[in-house]
């Protein structure tokens, strides 16, 4: 997959208004092109705000995590491709991504899969009784998503080479819990820099409050951008 260094950062709008959003798209105008909007912003006029900006020629990635009998999830996908986004998240059970996959059919919209969501590790696992530790987690859900003909794959850059392994080049490897040196971690367990997540197979970096939590919003996403053109280029 060969995409412009710019194109493969996509800056997550994890903000609570759409005026703040549209601020950050503005002021991030010649540094970014790809933009997700997630659950927050989603329950605050952010969907609507996601046609919008995939009108206006952005890239959209449309974070719902949707999960639900497959009758829901199908019928919300199809109202999602719609809205002429690139991307909508499902979780990474086999009934959902059939259904999400069905209400693709055969419209541009991509589904990802969402596998173990960066914010766990191994015992966060446990504790919700799934059996086996992330990094057996990820590889099933990675290989039934490839067999169910999902597009895209969710996971942390910790996994990318072994997900890459298993799903080959064609799907999206899609990698929030990007944390480029120096940047807080937060509430995520499985970080990866920047350069570390694209030399491991990342097609697409998922960048929040490194970048919107910024004092220099524009600076930090130019660097990260830096980053992922030199590895990159190596
Ligand atoms: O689906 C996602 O985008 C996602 C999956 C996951 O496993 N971990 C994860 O952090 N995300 C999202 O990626 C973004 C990461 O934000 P920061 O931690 O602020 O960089 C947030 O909007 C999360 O909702």
């Amino acid at each position: 997959m060969i995409v412009a260094a710019r194109e493969r950062l996509i800056v997550a709008l994890d903000v609570p208004t759409v005026g703040e959003a549209e601020a950050l798209v503005e002021t991030l105008a010649e540094s970014a092109v790809f933009y997700k909007i997630g659950l927050e912003l989603a329950v605050a006029g952010g969907i609507e705000f996601a046609g919008e900006l995939a009108a206006a020629g952005y890239h959209v990635f449309l974070d719902l995590k949707l999960h639900d009998i497959g009758n829901t999830v199908e019928r919300a996908t199809r109202r999602a491709a719609e809205l002429g986004v690139s991307f909508l998240t499902v979780h990474a059970y086999p009934q959902t991504m059939r259904a999400a996959v069905a209400g693709r059919g055969s419209s541009d919209l991509r589904i990802l899969a969402v596998t173990v969501l960066t914010s766990w590790d191994d015992s966060d696992l446990a504790a919700a009784g799934i059996q086996g530790s992330v990094a057996e987690t990820v590889a099933r859900q990675a290989a039934q998503a490839r067999e169910i003909g999902i597009d895209g794959i969710v996971c942390s850059a910790a996994e990318a080479a072994a997900v890459r392994a298993i799903v080959g080049p064609d799907m999206a490897l899609v990698t929030p819990g990007i944390r480029p040196a120096g940047a807080a971690q937060g509430d995520q367990k499985r970080v990866v820099g920047p350069a570390a997540a694209v030399r491991a197979g990342a097609d697409y970096l998922v960048v929040g409050r490194p970048i919107i939590a910024a004092p220099d919003p524009k600076r930090a996403a130019d660097a990260i951008v830096g980053e992922i053109a030199a590895a990159a280029a190596i």
